[in-house]
């Protein structure tokens, strides 16, 4: 069974302005809303996929509310703590020429809310697979994966951490089945700008050395690589697109790749899987259906097959 945690989540609020010019009234031509987060948007992607997960998380407020009742008519199954002040936040995507985001800061949680959440995900065990990521509101300590994975782990729990900066390096102790940071965040940590899978190959090898048994590197339309457990290298393209709204691809390409792995299917067919799912959400509104991933997937494998 795969378990995602969602601590800071969100309502993304896509709008569509033509032009945005700083300190005017700016107006959108349409708007749409989304249950955000990355743990909420791999469960979704995964519910598409009719894989039985659980997304689990903290939310306050109305816009907590909307959120539970959204996933719930969803049919996503989940399991959230409430907090008795502030509100989820709402992120603001103005996808526009190029796409600005503003993402909220999320409300203060306190340890007892934590210690509340974690008693609720305690059962989890052997075979199961534990999906760590996003941000976290800033009252949480900067290790907090770190913290969830040494309270679970000697229980056979697969753990994934998807999340940014020291967040991400702080959990690689505990040795996390998979990380999936993008080109971008692996260039924060080690002070490079690597664009495509090639370039991000050192990178992955060394965050595998400091712990991540797996490390997949997204590269956007780049492409991805999967520095895998055996140290065999793995890196797929992707398939053409028009670009709809890149936002939850990462968390897309997780879903994929924990869906397929938990199938039995071998790290290459995992990550050509995880790429269609990345790139089929890049080319929709929300995250992609299962027709779209089906349709890209076809194409990927096409890609590949002529590469040779
Ligand atoms: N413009 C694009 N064209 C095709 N595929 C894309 C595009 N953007 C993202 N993807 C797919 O989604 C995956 C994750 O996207 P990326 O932007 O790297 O991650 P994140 O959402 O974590 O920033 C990519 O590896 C790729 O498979
Ligand atoms: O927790 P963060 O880093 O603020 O990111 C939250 C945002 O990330 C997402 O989960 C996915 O967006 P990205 O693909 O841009 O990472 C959104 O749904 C959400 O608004």
């Amino acid at each position: 069974m795969i378990y995602t945690v969602t601590l800071n989540p969100a309502i993304d609020y896509v709008m569509h302005p033509l032009t945005l010019d700083m300190g005017f009234t700016n107006r959108s031509s349409s708007e749409e809303l989304y249950c955000g987060g990355n743990g909420i948007n791999v469960s979704t992607l995964l519910n598409e996929l009719k894989v039985v997960n659980v997304a689990f998380g903290i939310v306050a407020g109305f816009t907590g509310d909307y959120l539970v009742k959204t996933l719930q008519k969803g049919g996503i199954s989940s399991n959230f703590v409430r907090l008795d002040h502030g509100f989820t936040r709402i992120n603001v995507k103005l996808n526009g020429i190029v796409m600005t985001m503003v993402n909220g800061m999320g409300p203060r949680i306190s340890e007892k809310k934590v210690d509340e959440l974690l008693e609720r995900i305690d059962y989890i065990g052997e075979g199961d697979t534990l999906v760590l990521t996003g941000s976290i509101p800033k009252s949480l300590p900067e290790d907090m994966y770190d913290i969830i994975i040494r309270r679970l782990r000697g229980r056979g729990i697969r753990f994934v951490v998807d999340a940014p900066g020291s967040l991400l390096l702080k959990a690689l102790d505990a040795r996390p089945f998979l990380i999936k940071p993008n080109n971008h965040e692996v260039g924060r940590i080690f002070d490079a700008r690597p664009e495509t899978p090639e370039e991000c190959l050192p990178f992955a090898k060394e965050l595998h050395e400091r712990g991540a048994q797996n490390v997949i590197v997204s590269c956007g339309g780049h492409g991805s690589l999967l520095y895998d457990e055996n140290d065999e290298i793995h890196m797929v393209p992707t398939a053409k697109i028009r670009l709809v709204n890149a936002t939850g691809a990462g968390d897309s390409m997780v879903a994929g790749f924990v869906a397929k792995v938990q199938e039995g299917a071998d790290y290459e067919t995992a990550l050509r899987f995880a790429s269609a799912c990345g790139t089929a959400t890049a080319a929709s509104k929300g995250i992609a259906r299962r027709s779209t991933i089906d349709r890209v997937y076809n194409e990927l494998n096409k890609i590949i097959l002529k590469q040779g």
